[in-house]
């Protein structure tokens, strides 16, 4: 009796905090919304210790965490969002450490596509980005499946960087460009009788065309798949973008609130927001110049 009691509040209580939310929402709804968010999750072990709990316990509160600031991003019509969840240089925490995160991400990652799923229910559509290659075979599986049964779903976008860091992102975006490039160049040889290398190069149009752009990088960034994000939010107050999304956040908003980030809440979001409507005008203008 006692426990149908205490399910029925517990319910009573969501139905309240979710009609508070979207009273907040539909206020906020009046100014723009940001498209894209991105999440450095700082302080899981931090707030394990703070909270006297086992090791570990504070990236399943990341987690729990994470799930609910998806949910209010999309109650909002945030359509992207991005989360930081492993970084190539977490691979050199204790071997310990690194086994027990993966074990984790892999049974998160398919608690993500079950049925009852928030993934399923909202119709988001994961992606996993980052050198996926350096992933344990049952992560990378479940990451590639995890993948496969959302890409019909269109109506938010996760993305997941993990053996992630922007230095790797920006070389093998220029790796598969001059492959792409070179591609092109021996192609357009082979068609062409007499045209070469060095013949190209001395017409001017031509030798743009064996150039690398921005444009052509761009294309092969893991993260081409998604806007630039407006908004990159680290918690446990730290600033650093630690070899996050930098080649995607010369115009976005920073903001490092205190809180770790299981304890990142709907007040940090509002918040954020907030601001990022105060400076829309500006960071639009930012980004025209671009
Ligand atoms: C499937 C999926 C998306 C799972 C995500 C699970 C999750 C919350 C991962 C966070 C991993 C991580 C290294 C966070 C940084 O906190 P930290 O460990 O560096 O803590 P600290 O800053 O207190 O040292």
């Amino acid at each position: 009796m006692e426990a149908v009691n205490g399910k029925q509040v517990g319910h009573l209580f969501d139905n309240i905090s979710s009609f508070f939310r979207q009273c907040i929402f539909s206020v906020l709804s009046v100014g723009p919304v940001p498209s894209h968010i991105a999440f450095i999750m700082d302080g899981n072990r931090r707030y394990s210790k703070k909270q006297n709990l086992l090791d570990g316990d504070g990236h399943k509160a990341g987690f729990s965490a994470l799930i609910n600031m998806l949910k209010y991003c999309y109650e909002l019509g945030v359509k992207y969002i991005t989360v930081y969840a492993f970084s190539i240089d977490n691979f050199r925490r204790r071997p310990e450490e690194v086994e027990s995160l993966m074990k984790l991400m892999q049974e998160k990652i398919d608690e993500l596509i079950k049925e009852e799923s928030i993934a399923n229910h909202l119709g988001i559509r994961i992606y996993f980005q980052g050198n996926l290659k350096l992933l344990s075979d049952p992560v990378r599986s479940a990451a590639e499946r995890a993948m496969v049964k959302t890409a019909g779903h269109s109506k938010a976008v996760l993305s997941v960087c993990v053996a992630y860091t922007s230095t790797d992102e920006i070389v093998h975006a220029v790796q598969e460009s001059c492959e792409e490039k070179w591609d092109e160049i021996r192609k357009r040889d082979a068609n062409n009788a007499g045209g070469n290398l060095i013949g190209l190069e001395e017409n001017g149009k031509d030798k743009d065309d064996h150039l690398i752009g921005v444009t052509n990088v761009d294309r092969h960034m893991y993260m081409a798949v998604v806007p630039d994000p407006d908004i990159i939010i680290r918690t446990s107050g730290e600033s650093r973008l630690s070899n996050f999304l930098l080649w995607q956040s010369a115009n976005c908003l920073l903001y490092s609130p205190t809180a770790l980030w299981p304890e990142i809440g709907l007040r940090h979001l509002v918040w954020v927001v907030l601001d990022f409507q105060r400076n829309y005008l500006y960071l639009k203008e930012k980004k025209k110049q671009a």
